[in-house]
């Protein structure tokens, strides 16, 4: 059973000229995000711009965030990524959805308005408190990290 999560729509051309964001497939993880930017915009080489989505989502639940990310073929093939790498979404935010878009390729990139960006993905959130220790109990690992297991 899917979660219910209320959203705002900020942009009349949502919903009518463009379709709202859904899952495309029955087992998606990620609903699509469009670019709902006045006229069609450059993002030359290096460029970071944020642009609004047109929604605004409540998710009201502190056990659920949401995540902005990419979308894999924009990403891989024309090197259009997101300025924070991935987006975060608090439970308790309420204002305009926006993506900062980033060309990290190297020709610049058009993007017209309703064009499906990046894509948002809901995940379970654990909130913990924090205890402070002298020493923490032995663990196998101990403080090997950062590649000390090895390649092979
Ligand atoms: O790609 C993003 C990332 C964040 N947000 C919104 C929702 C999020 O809940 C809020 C704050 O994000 P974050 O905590 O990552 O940014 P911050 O720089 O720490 O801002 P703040 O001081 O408002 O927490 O901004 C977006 O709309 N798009
Ligand atoms: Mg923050």
């Amino acid at each position: 059973m899917n979660r219910t999560v209320d959203f705002r729509c900020l942009d009349p051309r949502l919903g009518r000229d463009f379709p709202l964001p859904d899952y495309a497939t029955a087992q998606a993880a990620g609903m699509d995000l469009r670019a709902m930017v006045e006229q069609p915009i450059e993002l030359a080489p290096g460029e970071a711009r944020l642009v609004p989505t047109g929604l605004a989502i409540h998710i009201g639940d502190p056990g659920l965030c949401a995540t902005i990310l990419p979308r894999s073929g924009l990403g891989h093939k024309q090197g259009l990524v997101l300025g924070n790498l991935v987006g975060l979404i608090d439970a308790d935010y309420q204002g305009p959805l926006m993506v900062s878009l980033w060309n990290r390729g190297g020709a610049t990139i058009r993007i017209a308005p309703g064009d499906r960006v990046a894509q948002l993905v809901f995940l379970p959130v654990a909130r913990v408190v924090l205890r402070q220790v002298d020493e923490f109990e032995q663990s196998a690992r101990g403080e090997g990290g950062f590649g000390h297991t090895g390649v092979r």
